[in-house]
C-alpha cells in the first residue's frame, strides 16, 4: 500500500488523556487526514484503550489511524497502519506479520536508512528531525530541508517531514520533495488546534 497516504499527520500528545483526545477531535474535524497514536510511558492497557478511542474516532471521520511503535495494538484496534523507528520491531518483520494491506511507516534520517527501509517494505518514511523540537528528547541534530531533500531524492515512497514543523515551514519542506508533514506541538500546543490544522492544510495545498 503506498502513494496516497495523507499529507498531514497529526501525532497525539504523548501524555495522552482527555486533552489529547479533544485536540485530536478538533484536528480531525478540521480535516487532518492522518492521525498517529503516539503515547509513551503507559501500560499496554492504557495504550490499547487510548488507541481504540482514537481508531474509532478516525473510522467515523474517515481519517487514517496509524499506531506508533506497536503492530499488536494497531491490529487489535483495527488501525490502518503502524509507524516504526530504530528501536521498534524491524519493518520487514512487521510487514511479514501484517501483510500487504497494512500501512507500514519507518523513520529515516539519511538516504542509506531510507533505501533500507523501503527495501524492507516501508510504504512511507517519517524523515527528521527536520528542525529542533521540544516534543522529543535525545534526537540527533536537525537535518534541515537539505537533509529531507537528500532522503526524498533517494526513495520513491512518500516522505513525511517531522520535527519542529510549523505551517510557515511547510513550503520549504515541500519544495525539497517532502510529500507531507507530521506534527505534534503545532497542533497540540496551539491555542486553537482546529485553526492550526487548517493553516497547515492550507500551506500543504498551496505549496504544491
Ligand atoms: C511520521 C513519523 N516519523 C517519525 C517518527 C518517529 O518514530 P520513532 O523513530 O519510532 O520515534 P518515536 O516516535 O517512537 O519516539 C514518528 N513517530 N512518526
Ligand atoms: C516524535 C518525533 N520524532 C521525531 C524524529 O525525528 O524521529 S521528531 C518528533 C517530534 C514531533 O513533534 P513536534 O512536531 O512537536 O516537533
Ligand atoms: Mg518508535
Amino acid at each position: 500500500m503506498s502513494g496516497m497516504i495523507g499529507r498531514l499527520h497529526v501525532l497525539t500528545d504523548p501524555r495522552g488523556g482527555r486533552a489529547a483526545l479533544a485536540t485530536l477531535a478538533a484536528a480531525v474535524a478540521a480535516g487532518a487526514p492522518v492521525v498517529q497514536v503516539r503515547r509513551k510511558h503507559c501500560t499496554d492497557r492504557e495504550l490499547y484503550d487510548f488507541a481504540e478511542v482514537v481508531a474509532d474516532f478516525c473510522a467515523a471521520a474517515g481519517a487514517t489511524c496509524i499506531v506508533n511503535d506497536r503492530l499488536d495494538v494497531a491490529l487489535a484496534v483495527g488501525a490502518a497502519g503502524t509507524h516504526l523507528g530504530a528501536h521498534d520491531l524491524p519493518v520487514a518483520a512487521v510487514r511479514k506479520m501484517a501483510g500487504p494491506d497494512h500501512l507500514v511507516g519507518g523513520t529515516a534520517r539519511n538516504p542509506r536508512q531510507a533505501r533500507e527501509l523501503v527495501a524492507a517494505g516501508a510504504d512511507y518514511l517519517g524523515v527528521g528531525p527536520a528542525y529542533a523540537t521540544t516534543t522529543k528528547l535525545g534526537l540527533p541534530d536537525p537535518i534541515g530541508p537539505a537533509g529531507v531533500a537528500a532522503v526524498a531524492a533517494a526513495v520513491d515512497v512518500p516522505v513525511i517531514a517531522i520535527g519542529g514543523v510549523t505551517a510557515e515551514r511547510v513550503p520549504e519542506l515541500l519544495a525539497v520533495g517532502a510529500w507531507g508533514v507530521a506534527v505534534t506541538a503545532a497542533v497540540s500546543e496551539a491555542a486553537d488546534p482546529a485553526a492550526a490544522t487548517e493553516r497547515l492544510l492550507q500551506q500543504l495545498d498551496r505549496a504544491r
